[in-house]
This record gives C-alpha cells, structure tokens and sequence, in this order.
C-alpha cells in the first residue's frame, strides 16, 4: 500500500516520513484545523523537499480559484478536496486532484470504482479527528482505487492489507501533539503498511 503523512507542519517532520518511505505529504490549507499551514509557512517547506514525493493540498470548502492559485504558489502536485465539488468545479481546477468521501455509511462507498477516491470516516472537523472508519464496510468492495484514512495507526494498519487498498493516509495516529508528528510512529506505520 502506498503511505501519505497528512498535516505536515515542519520541514523535519516531511524530511523524517520522506526517509522513513512515505509516498505523498499533505499540507491543510483549512483556518479551523490545528495542522493549518499560510501560503508562506507551506511555500518554506515545499521548496525545501526532495523530487518523487507528491505534494497534496488539503482545501475545504473554497473556490477553484483558489484552489489553483495556492497550489501553483506552494508547488503542491495534487490538490485533496474535503467538501462536495461538481463537474463544472473540476473542469476549472489547473491541477490533478483527488475528491474525499467523508463516509457515513457502507452506501458512501459502494458506488465509485472508476476514479481514486480518498475515503475518511466522516467528522464535523472535516478530517484529522482520529475517527476510525468501519472498515467492515469495504468487505466485497474493490479497494484498488480506495486511499483509506480515518483513525489509522501504527498498530491497526497491518490488519488492512487483505483489502488491497490503493494506499493509506494518517494524520493524528502518528503524533505527539496536534501537528507535530512522531518520527517512530511514522517509521512504523508505514513499515507496517508496506511490509
Ligand atoms: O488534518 C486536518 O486537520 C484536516 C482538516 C480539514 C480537512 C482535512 C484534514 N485532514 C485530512 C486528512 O487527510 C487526514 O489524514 C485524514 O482525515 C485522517 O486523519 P486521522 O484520522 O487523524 O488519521
């Protein structure tokens, strides 16, 4: 399964999951979370990070727009949208992006084989919460194109590895506080989610 490290908030904690194999680091670009990075604070990490790593931007409920122009500031390569967006608002946007199902019930995610989805349990926060989801519910369901977040941790994430998702994502399960992650706790969730 490929790894990403959401709410990055330092370049030593990008430089540790980077070294420890992460595929993908996310940067939220959301006010009310406490992993919430300025234009500045994420352009200060991004420039500093190394090429193959993909770079994902967190929005939640903003224009295309705006989701292009921070991108394009920041040099982030896929844009993750956390709120309901429609064809038309895709057609604008100017780079790759990833849409979120915030999953209230198995019917959330039995109908999307065709485009990779991100799944996160669903939370008022809009995400990051630690909130595990039913991972009973993806029982039968092709999880080829699925990223699962939601409550994942170093020592739940093994157990996922039958389902054959498309990756994992974990923010809260890998911290010591809120926005400053754990270097073992990192290094072990994704040795746990790749070996
Ligand atoms: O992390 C946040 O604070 C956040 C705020 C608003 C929208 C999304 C946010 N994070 C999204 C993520 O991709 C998290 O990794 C995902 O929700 C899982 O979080 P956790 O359950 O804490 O591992």
């Amino acid at each position: 399964m490929r790894t990403k490290i959401c709410g990055i908030t330092s370049v030593e904690d990008a430089m540790n999951a980077i070294e420890a194999g992460a595929n993908a680091l996310g940067f939220v670009f959301y006010e009310k979370s406490p992993r919430y990075l300025t234009i500045t604070q994420a352009q200060e990490i991004i420039k500093q990070l190394p090429p193959f790593v993909e770079k994902v931007a967190l929005f939640v409920n903003v224009s295309p727009k705006e989701v292009n122009d921070t991108c394009k500031k920041v040099g982030a390569t896929l844009a993750q949208l956390h709120f309901e967006v429609d064809e038309d608002f895709c057609a604008q946007l100017e780079i790759p992006h990833i849409k979120v199902v915030r999953a209230k019930n198995k019917e959330d995610i039995s109908q999307f084989s065709e485009e990779y989805r991100l799944v996160d349990a669903y939370c008022e926060a809009y995400g990051g919460a630690g909130k595990r989801i039913n991972i009973e519910w993806f029982d039968g369901v092709d999880c080829s194109k699925i990223i699962l977040a939601g409550g994942l941790d170093p020592d739940n994430v093994a157990s996922l590895k039958k389902y054959g998702f498309y990756g994992v994502d974990v923010s809260s399960g890998v911290e010591i506080s809120h926005g400053k992650k754990d270097p073992n706790k990192v290094k072990e969730f994704i040795k746990n989610a790749t070996t």
